[in-house]
């Protein structure tokens, strides 16, 4: 768990260092520099007090940083989560151990700030487990043959206008209506002041002749009101057959199923197109039930949120259970070994929740991993029992568990950190 090359040393960021530091994580992700309006972002967005360097000398080869993020959780709570990000070591010193100081310092200082749960999203899966941290959420990617689907539109509840809008000008009611809408959906992060500008970045170097980001509103003809909202991009493209566009889906977000219909319906409809793409949809979105025939959406499950519970009992207890549960599990955690042992959890829905220590003979056996794995509502204990990751150490003690830690909508992470 130490460095092996002790020449190297890891401390806090100063903040006249970001320069050179991001630049060392850019090195370490292959060294294309990214547009200077992403840059400027990530650098305002930087919290500069909870960033790590891991230092050779006076030389950065390496670093990390973490965003004071808020979680939704089962049960509607909002939970403190350090966003783990930026983590990087320059090619000519990995394994020697960086990563693992990094991350040693860094969930200590999560600890010690009283975030339950810390949180990433995975340049490479196999990195992270050894952390403690569990895949607790995933997403969908799709890719639809726009002319072989229909989109079957539930019963209208009243007028509806749609119109194109700049993305930018129309942000502040855009954020609204995310932010009504976050706390359902277990996984998504409440967004701090700063980065409503992320989902609207749209760098004309990035581009890949693809159009500026488009925007189009669902209003409420009397009045005027958002119930919805997409945004998108269109790449003209020909072949010989005509026109075979493709739309670039970034955003889709209504309250109310028929609004959120139409607004598919609309992204299907583009003249001159022929596929239109979606990268990151939850894997239950109600495209995958709307449309006349899921097969050519061609769906494709990948990881989405990674997550891992740095104060065991503070983190179960701060998320809700649709069923009652009273269950004691015996916990390893090579890594954080203050969670390891024997805990009793018990709630009942939209009641108090508990998790103590207790000598009681455990009835689940599991690593930390597979609490995050199942934290935010996704996934299943039982599912992991089948793959010999939960031991079920009292008979009958696997199922009630399993239901107790389901969420109604599966987590779902709607934009990367
Ligand atoms: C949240 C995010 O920011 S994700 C971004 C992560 N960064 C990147 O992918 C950028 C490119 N990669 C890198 O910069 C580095 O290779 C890192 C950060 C992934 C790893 O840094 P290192 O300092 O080499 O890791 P470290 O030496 O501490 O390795 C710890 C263990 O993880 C293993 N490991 C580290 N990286 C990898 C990897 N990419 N694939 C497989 N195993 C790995 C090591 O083999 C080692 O295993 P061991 O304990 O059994 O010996």
């Amino acid at each position: 768990m130490t460095i092996r090359h002790p020449e190297l040393t890891v401390r806090p960021l100063r903040a006249e260092e970001w320069e050179s530091w991001y630049r060392t994580i850019d090195v370490a992700f292959g060294g294309v520099e990214e547009a200077p309006e992403a840059r400027a972002l990530w650098r305002e967005l930087t919290e500069v007090g909870r960033s790590l360097a891991v230092c050779e000398g006076g030389r950065t080869v390496g670093g990390a940083g973490a965003f004071s993020f808020r979680l939704a959780v089962p049960g509607g709570a909002v939970v403190p989560a350090a966003g783990v990000t930026m983590v990087g070591v320059l090619p000519t010193h990995r394994r020697r151990g960086a990563l693992t100081a990094l991350m040693r310092r860094q969930l200590d200082d999560v600890r010690a700030a009283g975030e339950p749960v810390a949180v990433l999203t995975a340049s490479e899966p196999v990195i992270y487990g050894r952390f403690g941290y569990g895949p607790g959420s995933r997403k969908a990617v799709v890719s639809v043959l726009r002319g072989k689907v229909r989109v079957h539109t539930p019963e209208r509840r009243g007028g509806l206008v749609l119109r194109l809008a700049d993305p930018v000008a129309e942000l502040a009611r855009c954020e609204e209506l995310y932010d009504r809408l976050a706390a359902g959906r277990p996984g998504t992060l409440v967004r701090r002041p700063g980065w409503e500008k992320l989902p609207v970045l749209d760098p004309p170097a990035d581009r890949n002749g693809y159009s500026p980001l488009q925007c189009v509103l669902a209003e409420d003809p009397d009045g005027g009101e958002l119930l919805g909202y997409a945004r998108y991009a269109v790449k003209p493209e020909w072949n010989e057959r005509g026109a075979a566009g493709v739309v670039r889906v970034r955003a889709v977000q209504a309250e109310q199923p028929w609004v959120y219909a139409r607004l598919w319906e609309f992204l299907l409809d583009l003249d001159l197109t022929e596929r239109v793409e979606a990268y990151n949809l939850p894997v239950d979105d109600a495209l995958l039930h709307l449309v006349s025939d899921v097969r050519h959406l061609a769906p494709r499950i990948v990881d989405g949120l990674f997550v891992r519970l740095v104060d065991l009992p503070a983190a179960l207890e701060a998320r809700g259970y649709p069923v009652a549960v009273d269950v004691v599990l015996e916990v390893t955690d090579a890594f954080c070994p203050w969670n390891a042992g024997r805990w009793r959890l018990t709630a009942v829905p939209g009641g108090p929740v508990s998790c103590v220590r207790t000598g009681e003979s455990a009835e689940l056996e599991l690593d930390v991993r597979e609490l995050g794995a199942v934290y935010l509502g996704g996934g299943s204990l039982a599912a992991l029992a089948a793959a010999g990751l939960v031991r079920e150490l009292r008979p009958g003690a696997l199922e009630p568990a399993a239901a107790a830690f389901r969420s109604g909508l599966e987590p779902w992470l709607p934009h990367g950190f």
